[in-house]
């Protein structure tokens, strides 16, 4: 198969060795002694502004997301000690509808691209597919790693195409969605994550939320911790999305835990920690009240 020694290299350099059942126990471990104290009502007002409001349903038509993006702008103001969302998460055909309606204050608008949610298609599409989304008013842009690629262990061409649409991005910021669910193993999902770190990717995001299964937290405890330990050797600061099934405050609490308990306070703001999410927002409203 075809790989470089440059891959290779920057992966002998992290263990990407991992036992599954170590990392599951270390999750039990986690979550038995530390959700308790995350548990709070402080902790639910922060993770609403963690939440990337997303809206990817093959039915959606303009008006759909003109008005979901006014539930957004109704929501200034509302609950003085609660801020917004992070970000509002479309279809790239939609960015300029959301950059449109929206009047929310420091509201980002982030578009999946680049063939989402498989990413099969020409690298040529996903590069126009991405450029025009940042041209009608993306802040963020969420592709897919190339899972083809990275199975087949053809690491140069996968961290090629991911380097190729940061440049696509100019300014904006590309979120690298590992899809873990098939990737499986928690060894599959630090090699992903190194790579992917290494082609340029500000947010390591954990599922497309679409056929394989949606976030785990034993994939992201891998991801923090591959974060974590690229942090250490680089100084560069990586953000981490969990998506894909998160719809409880239960379960957002959880992935709080793992990324405070991994990578710390310094993690735990909407400038390095997202949800994406299409159910959880209202939730966490009503246990907040
Ligand atoms: O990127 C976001 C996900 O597609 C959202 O998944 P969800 O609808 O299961 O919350």
């Amino acid at each position: 198969m075809a790989t470089t020694n440059k891959y290779q290299d920057v992966l002998k350099q992290y263990n990407t060795e991992l036992k599954d059942a170590d990392i599951t126990a270390r999750v039990q471990d986690i979550i038995a002694k530390k959700f308790a104290a995350n548990n709070t009502t402080d902790v639910y007002k922060k993770l609403y502004t963690c939440i990337d409001l997303t809206t990817l349903n093959t039915t959606d038509t303009r008006e759909d997301v003109w008005r979901f993006t006014e539930k957004v702008n109704a929501f200034e103001g509302t609950f003085p000690d609660i801020s917004n969302v992070a970000a509002i998460c479309v279809y790239p055909n939609f960015a300029e509808t959301v950059k449109e309606a929206l009047t929310a204050q420091n509201v980002k608008i982030a578009c999946v691209s680049g063939g989402f949610p498989t990413s099969q298609t020409f690298p040529e599409v996903k590069v126009a597919e991405t450029a025009l989304a940042v041209a009608n008013g993306a802040d963020e842009i969420d592709i897919v790693l190339n899972l083809g690629l990275f199975l087949e262990e053809n690491y140069e061409e996968t961290c090629e195409e991911i380097d190729e649409l940061k440049h696509a991005c100019r300014d904006a910021h590309l979120k690298v969605i590992l899809e873990t669910g098939a990737l499986k193993t928690a060894s599959s999902i630090m090699k992903a994550s190194v790579l992917s770190l290494y082609s340029g990717a500000d947010f390591l995001k954990t599922s497309t939320g679409k056929v394989y299964e949606g976030a785990t937290l034993e994939a992201a405890y891998v991801m923090c911790t591959a974060i974590k330990e690229y942090h250490a050797k680089t100084g560069r600061k990586v953000g981490f999305k969990a998506s894909g099934g998160i719809a409880t405050t239960e379960d957002a609490v959880k992935y709080y835990t793992v990324v405070k308990e991994v990578l710390g306070d310094g993690w735990c703001n909407n400038e390095l920690f997202r949800i994406g999410a299409s159910r959880l927002a209202s939730n966490l409203l009503d246990s907040i009240k």
